[in-house]
């Protein structure tokens, strides 16, 4: 037996870790996640450069007959990139392995993960920017020369017997890509940012769960609920299961725009896809700081969240929506928060002429 043998699945609780960053889920709609994940590339919808780039990437290395570059994902929580790392796998036709960050605290955990891999096998590492020092050090000589240094004994006996590991794949996925330190980041051959998704790429997303789930859904229904799914595939899977549950238990079953609307009016979801965390954090910007700007853990602290899920969970879309601005001084609620709450804004509120997520809608 080996310690990876308990790394082998990231879906199982790891000892002492804290709560993950994406929002809570019964093991029952995890099943559900994994049912509705794409399998291919092919499946896969939006991101259309980063699909692009790693389909040259994966095809390059497969036609010359090598180990394709490590690849890094980073980006917010829910928009693909442990999907993408299970593609990976698939389309190179190899095993996959999946161990995150913070199960690697110590070198030999990591060690016995690589020493096992088989030639050709994908190595996932989930959250790799928790990963702790001395594993990450291991990390790079893996990537780059494909062997490690066993340090046996301690102090001036203390020897360090090289082994061979076999060629693989790193894939890592973090959602902090700038907690990455630099010679971490330098050896990952292929590094892709994932993008917000638009209303219509969601769109094709929630078509292609309902088909899977054999859920009703009407055009209508299905744009609506794209609208309001903070441009990520897993909230808008999640608003489909919650709006089909209202479909067939207040309505005819049917997911029409007029029970979408409803539906996500109960879950708190308002016109921009902004949920109940999301308006706190606006919320308390706007009314406690006077729109700023305030540090992210003091804003964190007013809304009753860890700093890390405002900063990884709420801000990106708040930004990208061209609500709240990160700035040297601290967070800026921009006119469109102010109005968005239903208030004035100040004279000195930034942002007029951002342009907002949705600057095409009424
Ligand atoms: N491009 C896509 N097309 C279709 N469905 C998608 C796509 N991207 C993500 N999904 C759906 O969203 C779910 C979440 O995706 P995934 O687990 O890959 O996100 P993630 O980026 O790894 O999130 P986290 O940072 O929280 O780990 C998947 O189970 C899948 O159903
Ligand atoms: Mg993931």
């Amino acid at each position: 037996m080996h310690e990876d043998d308990r790394a082998v699945d990231a879906s199982a609780p790891l000892p002492g870790e804290e709560v993950s960053l994406a929002p809570q889920q019964e093991t029952a709609e995890q099943d559900v996640e994994t049912t509705l994940r794409p399998r291919r590339l092919s499946e896969f919808v939006g991101q259309a450069r980063v699909r692009e780039q790693l389909e040259l990437v994966l095809h390059g290395a497969l036609n010359r007959g090598d180990q394709p570059d490590h690849v890094l994902f980073s980006g917010p929580p829910g928009l693909g990139k442990t999907s993408l790392a299970m593609i990976i796998a698939a389309e190179l036709g190899a095993s996959i392995r999946v161990t995150s960050g913070p199960a690697l605290e110590r070198p030999g955990d990591l060690a016995a993960m690589l020493s096992n891999l088989a030639e050709g096998d994908v190595l996932f590492i989930d959250e790799i920017h928790r990963i702790a020092r001395p594993a990450e050090e291991m990390l790079y000589l893996a990537m780059e020369d494909f062997r490690v240094d066993i340090v046996v004994g301690k102090g001036p006996g203390a020897t360090s017997i090289p082994l061979e590991i076999a060629p693989f794949t790193l894939v890592g996925a973090t959602t902090r890509s700038g907690s990455l330190t630099g010679p971490l980041r330098d050896r990952f051959g292929f590094t892709a940012h994932m993008e917000f998704y638009s209303p219509a790429e969601l769109e094709l997303v929630i078509r292609r769960s309902a088909g899977i789930l054999g859920v009703d859904l009407r055009d209508d229904g299905a744009v609506e609920i794209a609208r309001r799914s903070r441009g990520t595939p897993r909230i808008a899977n999640r608003l489909l299961r919650r709006v089909r549950d209202f479909a067939e238990v207040r309505a005819d079953g049917a997911v029409t725009l007029e029970v979408a609307r409803a539906a996500l009016e109960v879950y708190d979801v308002d016109e921009f896809g902004l949920d109940r965390l999301d308006r706190a954090v606006l919320g308390a910007l706007v009314r406690s700081f006077n729109g700023g700007p305030v540090g992210v853990s003091t804003l964190a602290v007013a809304v009753g969240e860890e700093p890390t899920t405002v900063e990884e969970v709420c801000e990106p879309y708040l930004v990208r929506a061209g609500m709240l601005a990160r700035t040297p001084r601290g967070r800026v609620a921009t006119v469109s928060a102010w109005q968005h709450l239903g208030l004035v804004p100040p004279q000195h509120a930034p942002g007029e002429g951002l342009p907002g997520l949705f600057a095409e809608d009424p």
